[in-house]
């Protein structure tokens, strides 16, 4: 197990541009530095097309990067890959299993090519919740069941770091929600997981930190509590008898104000004070004026619609959020 403090995957300037058939230069990850902790479940969130897949596929190997540095457990890579691969399982496509084959027989058929036993085909198939299931023809497993299988089998090898990349895609929502719990079981047994999604509510419950990224760049990084704590929307719940009169006096006093059911949210949580005020002037009297923290959800959206804004450009932000603010061309 790598120690305390020690980074499992960084990146450093990673970089890699695609060049299209016509000729056209497409920047897939643009000098991306990625640091991600040893143990628990690091998010790495971007929408459809931020370049998550591409940086996967460079640190394991399967894309060369343009630019930078990556590394694994601290080794360079692609250069020392093989000294870490057996530390390392990674779910990126669908494994091609035999259809018409059990569950376990195919974990078996995986476990003797990587040489473990038949208690660790147990063991894995315990660990994602495939147990009473094992015998099962795969073809008829359901697409939660084939996700958890094909993570059964990165577990053979029991890995210090697992890489998965959109893991829910196309589950149901039940889906979604036990393989969830399994990633967080498996973040807390001391394996690092490295979890690439687009689905930021999913990754908030189950994330330690997280690195967002939009466009191939880094836009923040951090525990999923700083981030949301940092980009807090600067928002109060406001509560009165009401409201719509209240949403009036306020947008007269040029707050900026939406409905939220019978309460209203009303932008500028450092100005309570004069809220509490301009409506008692009116007669309004306040029943609850509460600060409004930011989710992830939230956060992740503010930063990749603030991307949508600005042209491409490196961007490397120390610890926490980069500005969004100091993009060039
Ligand atoms: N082989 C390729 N040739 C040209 N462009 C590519 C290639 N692979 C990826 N891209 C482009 O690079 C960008 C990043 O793609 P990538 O698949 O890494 O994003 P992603 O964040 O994983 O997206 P998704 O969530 O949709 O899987 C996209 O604009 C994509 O079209």
């Amino acid at each position: 197990m790598p120690g305390s403090g020690e980074l499992v995957v960084e990146t450093t300037g990673l970089h890699k541009e695609f060049r299209t058939r016509r000729g056209r230069r497409v920047v897939a990850v643009d000098h991306l530095d990625l640091a991600v902790p040893a143990g628990g479940v690091h998010g790495f969130l971007g929408p459809n097309g931020s370049g998550k897949t591409t940086t996967i596929r460079m640190l394991l190997g399967l894309a060369r990067p343009s630019e930078g540095r990556m590394r694994l457990f601290g080794e360079p890579v692609p250069q020392h890959l093989p000294a870490v691969m057996s530390r390392v399982g990674a779910v990126v496509e669908q494994p091609k299993f035999v259809p018409s084959f059990t569950g376990r027989h195919n974990l078996a058929l995986l476990a003797h090519t990587v040489g473990v036993s038949s208690r660790d085909v147990d063991a894995a198939l315990a660990q994602v919740g495939l147990t009473g299931r094992e015998k099962e023809r795969y073809k008829g497993y359901s697409l939660g069941m084939k996700q958890r299988l094909a993570i059964a089998a990165t577990l053979l090898k029991s890995p210090d770091l697992l890489i998965l990349d959109e893991p829910t895609n196309g589950l149901d929502p039940a889906g979604i929600r036990d393989i969830r719990t399994m990633i967080r079981e498996l973040g807390e047994s001391g394996v690092t997981v490295l979890l690439s999604s687009h689905i930021l509510a999913e990754v908030q419950q189950v994330c330690h930190s997280v690195s967002i990224i939009g466009k191939g760049r880094l836009l923040a990084s951090g525990a999923v509590e700083d981030l949301v704590g940092e980009q807090s929307v600067k928002q109060v719940r406001v509560s009165v008898a009401d409201p719509a009169s209240a949403q009036r006096i306020l947008e007269t006093a040029r707050f900026r104000v939406t409905r939220d059911g019978d309460r209203l949210l009303v932008e500028g949580a450092d100005r309570a004070e004069h809220i509490t005020r301009v409506l008692a002037d009116r007669q309004i009297y306040v029943r609850e004026l509460t600060p409004v923290r930011a989710d992830l959800e939230s956060v992740f959206l503010r930063l990749t619609q603030d991307t949508s804004l600005h042209a491409t450009g490196p961007q490397r932000p120390a610890v926490a959020t980069a500005p969004t603010d100091g993009g060039a061309a």
